[in-house]
């Protein structure tokens, strides 16, 4: 049986190239390496959006890429929730539609989930606010709450603190610590800072 986290590809982007070979049973991985060491190309892998050049992709008993057998789930179906630096918010829609944007399931079971993810993160008072001028912490709390509410199968974090100052870091921090520990769900976590690697991970890989 494969570990939970089963890599085993050749990407290749322009001109870098790079094997990357990870086997972990930790539901919370760091990706850490260099700049331009191919942790956000591996999270693109991963997500359906660059095709490696030959090697396996599965998570949580989920083939999402076989070159060999031919398989290649396309990126809608591959239930991923992305979290990427900067929180890219839909700019028209306020906090309650951005959430809400890719909500699954019926009315009452995504009402149901909306209430549970809105109280998880504190969200409540910023429901009705639209995206301009909210603060670096509050963006990446409602980005992070609009990916769980996809219901998704694997969780990628691209430096989801990276933008944030020292102090907002750290109020953000105990949000994704209870989303690890109240969500069972498989994350993949990129990160240059080795503290916040500590707090959050349980087995890190290092590319490069
Ligand atoms: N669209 C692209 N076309 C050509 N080369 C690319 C493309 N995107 C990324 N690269 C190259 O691929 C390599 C890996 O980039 P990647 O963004 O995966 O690294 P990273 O480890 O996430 O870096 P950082 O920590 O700076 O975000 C780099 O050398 C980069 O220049």
């Amino acid at each position: 049986m494969s570990a939970l986290h089963s890599i085993d590809v050749l990407l290749r982007r322009g001109g870098f190239e790079r094997h990357v070979r990870v086997s972990s049973d930790a539901r919370v991985l760091a990706l850490v390496g260099a700049s331009g060491s191919g942790k956000t190309s591996l999270l693109h892998a991963i997500a359906g959006l660059l095709r490696p050049v030959r090697g396996h992709i599965e998570i949580a008993g989920e083939r999402l890429f076989d070159a060999g057998r031919r398989i290649d789930v396309p990126t809608h179906r591959r239930r991923i929730g992305y979290v990427f630096q900067d929180g890219r918010l839909f700019p028209h829609l306020d906090v309650r539609g951005n959430l809400l944007y890719a909500a699954r399931g019926d009315a009452s079971a995504a009402r149901a989930q909306l209430d549970h993810i809105v109280e998880l993160l504190a969200l409540g008072p910023l429901m009705s606010r639209r995206t301009v001028g909210l603060s670096g912490g509050e963006i990446q709390r409602i980005a992070l709450g609009r990916a769980l509410l996809s219901a998704p199968r694997l969780l990628l974090l691209d430096e989801p603190l990276s933008m944030l100052d020292p102090d907002r870091r750290d109020e953000l921090l105990p949000y994704l610590q209870r989303v690890r520990d109240e969500h069972a769900l498989p994350m993949i976590y990129v990160s240059h800072a080795a503290d916040e690697v500590a707090r959050i991970a349980q087995d890190v890989y290092r590319l490069g």
